[in-house]
């Protein structure tokens, strides 16, 4: 692709929470011709997500938050989700097991990471790295709820991976990347 983009300009709109960019850029069509366009950039590093299954019980760990951009929009329920958090300078794999000790408080063992896909492509930078992870409650290591200093108010929800399923059929559950995790673990199932 690098012989069908040439970047104009770049200007940087926000340097905040994210970085906000507006690039011009020339870009080469199918057909040969050049044309110019503008893109927005939004860029807050990459993230991390896992889900973690106990065999034996057939059950996920689930997470409950208040997402403001949700809200924001007229959302008015916490959203139920698959335990995440930015990298923060980390390996994907260093970043969710911290991840995972704090939101969840499980110290979790036997990882597996899946893939790596791009969320919102259109305007996020972001690449969100999925987990797997079989736990059972002999791993549990605190309570977790995150961090009250960086305003993390997390309620940890165990339950049936047939009632997370629900939850996607029913409309309690309306995250992306839980939605993809819930699934996968239904298509691949972790065996005991
Ligand atoms: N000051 C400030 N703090 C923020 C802002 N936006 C979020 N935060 C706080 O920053 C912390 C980030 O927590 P993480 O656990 O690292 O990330 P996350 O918000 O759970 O993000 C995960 O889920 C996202 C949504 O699905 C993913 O997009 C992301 O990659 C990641 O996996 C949270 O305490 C959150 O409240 C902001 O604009 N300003
Ligand atoms: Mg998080």
């Amino acid at each position: 692709m690098e012989d069908r983009v040439r970047i104009r300009s770049e200007e940087v709109l926000s340097d905040d929470w994210a970085v906000l960019k507006k690039t011009v850029l020339d870009y080469r069509r199918r057909d040969g011709r050049w044309e110019t366009q503008t893109r927005q950039t939004y860029d807050r590093g990459d993230g991390a997500v896992i889900l973690p299954f106990d065999p034996q019980r057939s059950t996920v760990l689930l997470v409950r938050q208040f997402r403001f951009p949700a809200y924001a929009v007229g959302y008015r329920e916490p959203l139920i989700e698959a335990c995440a958090g930015l990298l923060d300078e980390n390996d994907p794999e260093t970043a969710i097991r911290k991840e995972a000790e704090e939101e969840l408080g499980y110290h979790l063992k036997d990882i597996e990471r899946l893939f790596a896909p791009f969320m919102s492509p259109g305007s996020v930078t972001e690449r969100l790295w999925f987990f797997t992870a079989r736990y059972s409650p002999a791993d549990r290591i605190s309570d977790g709820g995150g961090s009250p200093e960086e305003g993390e108010d997390i309620e940890v929800l165990e339950m049936p991976l047939d009632e997370a399923l629900a939850g996607i059929a029913d409309g309690r559950i309306v995250d992306a990347k839980t939605i993809i995790l819930i699934q996968h673990l239904k298509l691949s199932p972790i065996v005991g």
